[in-house]
């Protein structure tokens, strides 16, 4: 066993004293500074703490040669995520899944691979030009005391990164690094985003934390132009014009152009405009904004709705014809009937139905396509889609407003082979020529035709079956067609038989009240004559 002297021993106990009064001091010591501290924050004037706290800043800034910027997620009016924010999210994202402890897991667009990134509270390092640079993500707390019954947990967080830097840097970081960075993280956030349809929210719940004015659904239609049955060489041109537009970011800048541009999809139902928006959003890889214009109160939130469009997007208003009155006469015919409508109405519910009205008007629709507005942001197509396009007011399609105005009309017998390919994977057929001739003769939309090419049984010949079924269902078509076209003769010829019955009749009428009046006449004037006669007799 060790012998321990004495002295030695004494001399280590005092040491162990002298380190455990310490740390009992040290304790003390930084529970007084945080007492003092609290009381600092609780009974000093407000003016006087922010003082106090800005000339701390300076200190501290003179003596620690780092400076920090930091990026809030929701800046402003925080009704909006920060672009800044997100960018940074994104070029993070790439960046700290090697460096950092912490990672948050995220799904791609594809549902396939997980995106990772910096969890809160973590920080990670990043070089630039030699530069090194610190990026974390921090919390920021700020309780609502005033109204405790409005504290909304999340409210009360605001998130934000923080990037320390030397100062000596400060140049390099502020005109390129934070560039640099958001080229990145937007870029990176185009690859892994997934796209969206939006649609509008009505705007009375536009107003509250995080609300927003649009509401999305992750966009998966899978429409694409190979499974679009039209013309190939209109749909060729179609294809040609949209990529050009999305690579024309340059060419519109030169010409001094906003980067948009509006689509006229017309045509009977069931042609497919609605699914050449879709395929037109999968070429592009565009989010889409499907605009209930019934929803939209007036031009002021019409406009709101644009600005909140991201770019790389198409914005859809579909059935023009029948969302709005869009021509003066009509709109002014409509209100006058509503207003007999609504007088009838007890009071409040008056002013309700008012207020639901939609005073969108033709020239807010029209500010909407090629205002000043809707130049910000760019790289926007605009959709429109009718039945009826000789409804639409002229000026709301001319060009510069549309400036694509494409026709969808019945399945021809070249988009019936696009669809007998997707539908029944068949290249030829020996019914095709029966069902081509047919095609000719009478008119069916796509919509129809894929109706009848879907498989409804698993049997040995399933394809031709369907294809007989086409053959029927056209047959059909043309035998209904026949006779409505037969009806619609008979109808024009009775209407004409009347209509010249009715002119026969007039001219009668009209001879006899000719006569009538000759007969009056001479009775009229013979009896004037037989007046004078008397007159001069008596004279
Ligand atoms: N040209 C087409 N190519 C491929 N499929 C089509 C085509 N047209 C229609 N279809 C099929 O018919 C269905 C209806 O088409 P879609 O909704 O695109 O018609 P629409 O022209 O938008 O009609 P509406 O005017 O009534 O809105 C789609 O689900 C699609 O499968
Ligand atoms: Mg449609």
């Amino acid at each position: 066993m060790e012998h321990i002297p004495a002295p030695a021993a004494h001399q280590r106990q005092g040491r162990m004293m002298v380190s455990g009064d310490m740390w009992a001091q040290l304790g003390s010591g930084i529970a007084g500074i945080m007492f003092m501290y609290a009381m600092f924050q609780q009974y000093f004037p407000r003016q006087l703490t922010g003082f106090i706290g800005f000339y701390t800043n300076k200190l501290v800034a003179f003596v620690y040669p780092y400076l920090t910027i930091s990026f809030d997620e929701y800046s402003g009016d925080r009704f909006k995520r920060n672009d800044v924010y997100s960018a940074i999210e994104s070029y993070l994202t790439f960046n700290s899944t090697m460096s950092a402890k912490r990672l948050k897991a995220d799904i791609d667009k594809n549902s396939k691979n997980f995106v990772l990134s910096m969890d809160d509270n973590e920080e990670v390092t990043d070089e630039f030009n030699g530069v090194k640079l610190w990026w974390s993500s921090n919390n920021r707390s700020t309780p609502t005391q005033s109204f405790p019954f409005y504290y909304a947990p999340s409210a009360s967080e605001r998130r934000f990164y923080k990037l320390t830097f030397h100062r000596r840097h400060r140049d390099l970081i502020t005109r390129s690094y934070l560039n640099h960075v958001l080229d990145h993280g937007k870029a990176v956030r185009l690859q892994n985003r997934q796209r969206k349809l939006f649609t509008n929210n009505p705007s009375s719940n536009w107003y509250g934390y995080k609300s927003t004015v649009w509401n999305h659904v992750v966009f998966e239609h899978p429409a694409t132009f190979d499974t679009l049955a039209m013309d190939p060489v209109k749909k060729q041109d179609i294809i040609d014009d949209l990529l050009t537009f999305s690579k024309g970011k340059d060419y519109y800048k030169k010409i001094g152009k906003a980067w948009k541009r509006g689509y006229l999809l017309y045509g009977p139902p069931g042609t497919g405009k609605s699914t050449m928006i879709a395929a037109m959003a999968n070429l592009l890889d565009y989010d889409v904004y499907d605009v209930e214009l019934t929803a939209v109160k007036n031009n002021t939130e019409l406009r709101k709705l644009l600005i909140e469009t991201s770019s790389k997007s198409i914005i859809v208003i579909e059935d023009i014809d029948c969302s709005l009155d869009l021509t003066g006469q009509r709109k002014k015919k409509k209100e006058e009937g509503d207003d007999d409508e609504k007088d009838r109405l007890p009071k409040p519910l008056k002013e309700e139905a008012r207020e639901k009205d939609s005073k969108v008007t033709l020239s807010g629709l029209l500010n909407f396509i090629d205002g000043l507005w809707s130049a910000c942001g760019g790289e926007r197509l605009i959709v429109f889609t009718t039945n009826h396009v000789e409804k639409l007011d002229p000026a709301l399609i001319r060009k510069g407003r549309m400036d694509k105005h494409i026709q969808l009309s019945y399945c021809s017998y070249e988009a019936f082979k696009i669809l007998a390919k997707n539908y029944l994977n068949l290249d030829s057929h020996r019914l095709f020529g029966t069902i081509g001739r047919l095609l000719e003769e009478t008119n069916m939309t796509p919509a129809d035709v894929a109706e009848c090419l879907m498989p409804k049984t698993i049997g040995v010949d399933a394809d031709t079956t369907c294809l007989e079924n086409l053959i029927n269902a056209l047959e059909t078509a043309k035998e209904e067609a026949r006779l409505k076209a037969e009806e619609e003769e008979e109808e024009a010829k009775k209407k004409d038989e009347a209509s010249a019955k009715e002119k026969d009749e007039a001219s009668a009428k009209e001879k006899e009240e000719s006569s009538i009046k000759e007969e009056n006449g001479i009775v009229v004037q013979e009896k004037e004559k037989e007046k004078e006669t008397n007159e001069k007799k008596q004279d």
